[in-house]
């Protein structure tokens, strides 16, 4: 395959087929058009062929390469390049070597590598037929562009929710039914409440999705969903920090009601407006936590500490809460085990979002894998936020941004599900 086979032919006529009274170009206006049509082509080899250049001599500098032994010495193998699409984004296919898989590509900070090399800001690679795959050089940085949230909404939890706009400019989607607890960490002005106002609006108009929650802020949850469905299952502010605890009990038992209702041979809740996944929402929960902790201790053998009973249940609901269609997220400055009651809790949350935070505190949610991104993510912009989890290599993408808090109520006014 040449080059040229996929690239846009320049309109050529030959003239021979045209009736009478058709217009013919004249002789000059011909030859031009050849000539423009063979310059073309030639401009198009020539990219390619400097590009197939670029690529080999890249692939060698981060050995993406073999070294085969010759009669006349060490010879570099680096994977051939077949078609070249000028776009943009110009993409071109490449054929894996032996032991050589598509990750390989944008492993570490190989695909920042090729991609300056070939004069690009980033690549995505896009597995294709057989031992190929295309790569796409991406001429823009996805992440420094904004990202607007359109007005949409799910029409049942198992949609997905736009998530984010990865490096390479691929729309993650998530579905609510997906078994994950989503655990989102933040400093302040890092765009956790904008990223889950996003969220939130546009899971509010599912009828298979309640959306309850302890939010001592009073933003996120609260007044913004007066005269829905699921306001009745949210308790703010701080007056009352026992009203958490008994909202989040009742939520156990409601999760242990359907736990002992399911059905014969299932083993698991099918969500349905009768049943609806219920995403437990946990604004700033470190904050409760402390909060509650701060209450006076009863007496000896007269109740459980608020704050205890606030853990115990978060516990259940993240350790039991995925079969009975619960879903938890919760949100922090920083996911210390101590803050977010306990390591055994954090380890429940399979999908983990941060935006910036310090080093330690990414490398506390995400493990090893994130360290090399430590100091960059420091220093991230609002709504930039390291993802990972439910089987996704870890990445850095931007959250859509939905618009100031007075954009949420109006969402939440229009969209929020409410009783017929
Ligand atoms: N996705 C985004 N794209 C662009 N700008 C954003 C985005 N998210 C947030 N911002 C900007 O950052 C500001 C702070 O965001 P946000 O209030 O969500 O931070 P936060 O992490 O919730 O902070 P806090 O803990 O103080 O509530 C917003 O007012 C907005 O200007």
């Amino acid at each position: 395959m040449t080059a040229l086979e996929h690239t846009r032919r320049l309109e050529h006529r030959s003239g021979r087929t045209r009736g009478p009274g058709a217009h013919r170009p004249g002789l000059f206006a011909r030859l031009r058009a050849e000539r423009a049509r063979r310059d073309y082509e030639a401009s198009v080899l020539a990219f390619a062929a400097s590009l197939k250049a670029a690529f080999r001599e890249a692939c060698t500098g981060i050995a993406l390469c073999q070294y085969v032994q010759v009669a006349a010495g060490v010879t570099i193998r680096t994977p051939r390049v077949g078609e070249v699409r000028l776009g943009p984004p110009t993409s071109f296919t490449v054929e894996l070597m032996a032991g050589q898989e598509p990750a390989d590509f944008t492993k570490g900070e190989n695909g920042a590598r090729l991609a300056h090399t070939l004069g690009a800001h980033a690549l995505r690679v896009e597995p294709i037929a057989g031992r190929w795959v295309r790569l796409h050089l991406l001429d823009a940085d996805p992440l420094r562009g904004g990202f607007g949230l359109p007005p949409v909404t799910v029409e049942t939890g198992s949609d997905s929710v736009i998530l984010g706009r990865t490096e390479d400019a691929t729309t993650l989607g998530h579905a609510l039914t997906d078994p994950a607890h989503l655990a989102v960490q933040g400093m302040n002005g890092s765009g956790k409440s904008v990223f889950t106002y996003g969220l939130l609006a546009q899971l509010a108009a599912a009828p298979d999705v309640l959306v309850t929650g302890s939010d001592i802020t009073g933003l996120l949850l609260g007044r913004a969903w007066d005269d829905t469905v699921h306001r009745p299952h949210q308790v703010t502010g701080t007056h009352d920090i026992a009203a958490h605890a008994v909202l989040l009990e009742d939520l156990v038992a409601e999760m242990d009601r359907r736990l002992a209702t399911i059905p014969p041979r299932r083993d698991k809740v099918e969500p349905s407006p009768q049943t609806p996944t219920v995403l437990v929402v946990l604004e700033e929960f470190p904050g409760l936590l402390r909060a509650a902790d701060g209450l006076p201790k009863p007496k000896r053998g007269e109740g459980i500490p608020v704050g205890d009973r606030i853990r115990i249940a978060v516990l259940r609901l993240l350790s039991e809460g995925r079969k009975a269609a619960f879903r938890v997220l919760m949100l922090a400055q920083r996911f210390e085990a101590t803050a977010v009651g306990g390591g055994y809790a954090r380890d429940q949350f399979a999908l983990r979002l941060s935006f910036r935070v310090p080093a330690d505190s990414l490398e506390m949610l995400h493990g090893t894998d994130a360290r090399s991104l430590g100091q960059e993510h420091a220093n991230a912009d609002p709504g930039v936020a390291y993802l990972s989890g439910l089987g996704r290599d870890c990445q850095r993408i931007r959250v859509p941004y939905l618009g100031d808090y007075g954009e949420y109520c109006d969402r939440i006014a229009a969209h929020g599900r409410r009783a017929h």
